[in-house]
């Protein structure tokens, strides 16, 4: 872990169920390589993490079953160690790169720029050579201009211990928002094309494994899923999924389950399935873990685990310790991260935050809510263009470029990015009648689904961006007990333990999935998008009120909802377009106003 990091706190734990075969999974990790600094559970960073995969490789191979790991994407944007440096990812990329990952696809965010997706085509592909794989994804070569697959469309490979004829693909979901250097082709397209179709007919295949920055519940997996039943009915597949930042799990059937293993570094997620032929090994030393050798060909059986990314679990997972743990390997990657913090300067304070400010862990509107915060306070006192500074101005952002909480406590410049890593300045459209310019928001909330074209549908850019609403009840048992845990399954919710506040997963088995026993926490929607109005005569009455409404605004956007601005409002009868836009506040960008309002008003 990194010399700051919180330390990990002791807590009921249960086992990882090992398998035949098993994975490790990543995703979204937005550049959290450094792990969670300020918060116990999941402060184990990327080296830690290569000595967990390191220290369950020699476990697997003393027992002869098998290991991969797979990483689904958004590995960038999101952190200081990714965004502070110039260029991005000048650190990550390489810290990435240490961890040796089976089976890798890219994401959204990996598109967004030329240059991210041009790191991905000259860095992390030819990294993971073999393993890196683009289904669905083109690039636009810088030299030749030529549009050619980013990363080999899919791959097979036999597993080392145990004789495992896989079969893996690489898919992004029916993104649209990616720069022009990059070709994201519709799944439901792909999975027409000549290639996939030889693929997925192939004989000698033990388990189809599909990887894929893809949701699990959604149309794009749910066509890859019948394309391959409709010409293998009794394959095993397993999915790997992502872009939701959920920890999920679900069964497409009895030999087809997929996962999704959360965000940010806080998340490793633990896959293991018994019962699969090994066609790749005719007499191979197949370990029974579960069932008679005989039942395990004819049906498989799946587990899975969210290890919460801290030491503790890891050191429990391993039956190792403080000293025997770390490899050296991870260690080093480790010291890598430091230094590149280090050089970066992340630990540099600009203030000290007053409470805690959430993304979905208050209500909004809330005083602790982060959207409230920008609304109320940062924005008001931040977005001004001297040239039009005598004009009221209504303000709107999307929620989701905001990312993170703040916590009570020093504002870092790690924070700064965490909680705004995008380089999106500000544009505007100077005197727009307030009678119009007032019902933007609703329609840009409410996702009338007529106004958008099924291209440009908010609901692809602009997901409600809460998790899951927590619905679970809470057991009592685990609120009012209290002292210290034991570990293991069995034990955990007999004995007096003092529950920390975590993750308490339901998912398609339940809701026994995650390894750390916690107490629930209550997550909130947020809305799209949210709206400041700054420089409006002041009303003292509420009958003032709306004669005191200017009688036009200038309406001023964070530049990556642009086009969700003009649509909506051609949808309110206007014919406003591009050529009536122009930029606001020339240079500025949210994550510069906010560290600059934080150096402002929260001393320490
Ligand atoms: O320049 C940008 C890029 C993205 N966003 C926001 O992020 C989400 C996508 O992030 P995921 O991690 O893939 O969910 C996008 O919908 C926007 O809300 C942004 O604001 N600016």
């Amino acid at each position: 872990a990194q010399p700051s990091a919180a330390p990990p706190v002791s807590a009921p734990l249960r086992e990882l169920p090992w398998g035949q075969l098993n994975f490790l999974h990543t995703t979204d990790t937005h550049g959290w390589h450094a792990g969670h600094l300020q918060e116990p559970s999941f402060s184990a960073d990327w080296g830690d993490y290569i000595s967990l995969a390191e220290r369950l490789h020699e476990k697997a191979d003393k027992e002869g079953v098998d290991l991969l790991l797979v990483d689904t994407g958004d590995r960038i944007e999101g952190n200081g160690l990714y965004d502070a440096s110039i260029p991005r990812g000048f650190y990550t990329l390489k810290i990435f790169g240490e961890q040796d990952v089976d089976v890798l696809c890219s994401g959204n965010h990996e598109l967004y720029k030329n240059t991210s997706s041009e790191n991905e085509y000259y860095e992390t592909v030819p990294d993971f050579l073999g393993n890196y794989l683009a289904s669905n994804l083109d690039i636009i070569d810088p030299k030749t201009g030529q549009q050619r697959p980013l990363a080999q469309r899919f791959k097979k490979f036999t597993t080392k211990n145990q004789g495992i004829r896989v079969l893996a693909f690489g898919f992004l979901f029916n993104f649209r928002g990616n720069s022009n250097n990059t070709v994201v082709q519709r799944v439901q397209e792909t999975i027409k094309e000549k290639w996939f179709q030889e693929a997925i007919r192939d004989r000698e295949v033990d388990l189809f494994l599909v990887v894929g920055h893809v949701p699990l519940r959604t149309q794009e997996f749910a066509s890859i899923y019948k394309a391959i039943r409709e010409q293998q009915w009794d394959v095993t597949i397993q999915f790997f999924g992502g872009h939701t930042h959920i920890r999920d799990y679900a069964k497409y059937d009895s030999k087809a389950y997929g996962l999704e293993s959360g965000r940010y570094m806080e998340t490793i997620g633990f896959m293991s399935i018994n019962g699969l032929p090994t066609g790749g090994k005719s007499n191979s030393l197949s370990i029974d873990i579960a069932a008679p050798r005989a039942a395990r060909a004819a049906s498989p059986t799946f587990s899975r685990r969210y290890i919460d990314n801290n030491l503790f679990s890891f050191h429990q997972h391993t039956d190792l310790n403080d000293t025997t743990f770390p490899t050296e390997h991870g260690r080093n990657v480790s010291s890598m991260i430091a230094l590149a913090r280090e050089a970066l300067k992340l630990d540099k304070t600009y203030g000290c935050a007053p409470r805690d400010y959430w993304t979905n862990r208050a209500p909004y509107p809330s005083k602790n809510s982060i959207f409230s915060w920008l609304q109320d306070e940062v924005l008001p006192d931040m977005v001004l263009d001297v040239d039009r500074a005598d004009v009221p101005r209504m303000v709107l952002t999307n929620t989701g470029a905001l990312r993170f909480d703040i916590f009570r406590g020093p504002f870092t410049v790690d924070t700064t990015y965490t909680v705004s890593p995008f380089t999106s300045g500000f544009r505007y459209i100077k005197d727009v009648p307030f009678s119009i310019a007032k019902r933007l928001l609703q329609i840009i909330n409410q996702e009338v689904p007529q106004l958008w074209p099924a291209s440009q549908s908010l609901a692809f850019e602009l997901p409600v961006r809460s998790v899951e609403a927590s619905t679970h009840t809470v057991d009592e048992r685990l609120l009012f007990a209290g002292g210290q845990m034991p570990l293991g399954k069995d034990h955990a919710l007999d004995h007096d333990v003092e529950l920390t506040p975590g993750y308490t997963t339901t998912d398609d088995a339940g809701s026994d999935g995650d390894d750390t026993i916690h107490a629930p926490i209550r997550f909130y929607r947020v809305p799209n998008a949210l709206e400041s109005r700054i420089g409006f005569p002041s009303a003292t009455t509420e009958e003032s009120k709306e004669s005191a409404d200017p009688v036009s605004v200038d309406l001023v956007y964070v530049d990556f909802i642009e086009s969700y601005i003009l649509l909506a409002l051609k949808f309110l009868g206007t014919d406003y377009a591009e050529r009536d836009t122009a930029v606001y506040m020339e240079g500025r960008d949210m994550t510069g106003l906010i560290a600059q309002w934080v150096q402002e008003h929260w001393q320490c």
